[in-house]
């Protein structure tokens, strides 16, 4: 199966039709007022109205209060949902979306024992832990701390970028890869040749796995 790949953090319109152009699976926007990758309801609007067919859009939230969520699901079409705070299951099934759980991935993560807890997630998405950052670091962690098996899709992020996807798509076989450091120029500016490069060598990090 080949590995899908979630561009997260666009701000802007022309960013998210390079990448839906160049074949990625899904964008994220980011509804989380501290991240300089915020984006507000009109920016988002303008955003997905400007994506074809068949690229998903992923609406990404830290501990948000229901009504915040509700509302960003209200104006506009979101596919998937994903919680990178401390959400409790029952919280991340609020909105009878589809989910995605991140996890800030430390030595003592339980992963088994996380995707049993967010069994009706559509994935466990692994990324760097940081003490002051909720995410969109930069950071790698140590892909060693992924069991080799997970009754979950494994999406992983923190630190890829054009240069470690093939290494990446190797040790871990995860479902998909999120980047959105690596392939800026700057927070929430993505660089048209690093989202080029990304895609082209996740492809051919499944060629070389088939
Ligand atoms: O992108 C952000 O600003 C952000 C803010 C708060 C939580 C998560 C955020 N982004 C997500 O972080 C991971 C890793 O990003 P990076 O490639 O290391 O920059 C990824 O899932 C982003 O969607």
């Amino acid at each position: 199966m080949r590995t899908r790949v979630k561009i997260c953090g666009f701000t802007r319109v022309e960013d998210a039709v390079v990448a839906a152009q160049a074949g990625v699976d899904a964008i994220g926007l980011v509804f989380y007022p501290p991240s300089p990758r915020h984006v507000g309801i009109a920016q988002a609007q303008a955003i997905v109205a400007a994506l074809p067919a068949f690229t998903s859009v992923v609406a990404l939230f830290v501990d948000a209060h229901a009504e915040q969520i509700h509302d960003v699901l209200a104006q506009v079409p979101i596919d998937c949902l994903q919680f990178h705070g401390d959400e409790t299951p029952a919280q991340c099934r609020l909105y009878n979306k589809r989910y995605i759980k991140a996890v800030r991935m430390q030595a003592d993560t339980d992963v088994g024992q996380l995707a049993r807890a967010y069994h009706d997630a559509a994935g466990l998405l692994l990324d760097a832990y940081h003490p002051n950052a909720k995410g969109g670091t930069g950071s790698t962690f140590d892909w060693e701390l992924i069991p080799p098996h997970c009754a979950l899709p494994i999406i992983l992020a923190g630190g890829l970028e054009p240069g470690n996807a093939i290494q990446a798509i190797q040790a871990v076989r995860p479902y998909a890869l999120d980047v959105s450091s690596g392939v800026e120029v700057d927070k929430g500016i993505k660089d048209a040749q690093k989202m080029r490069a990304f895609l082209k060598e996740v492809n051919q990090g499944d060629t070389i796995i088939i």
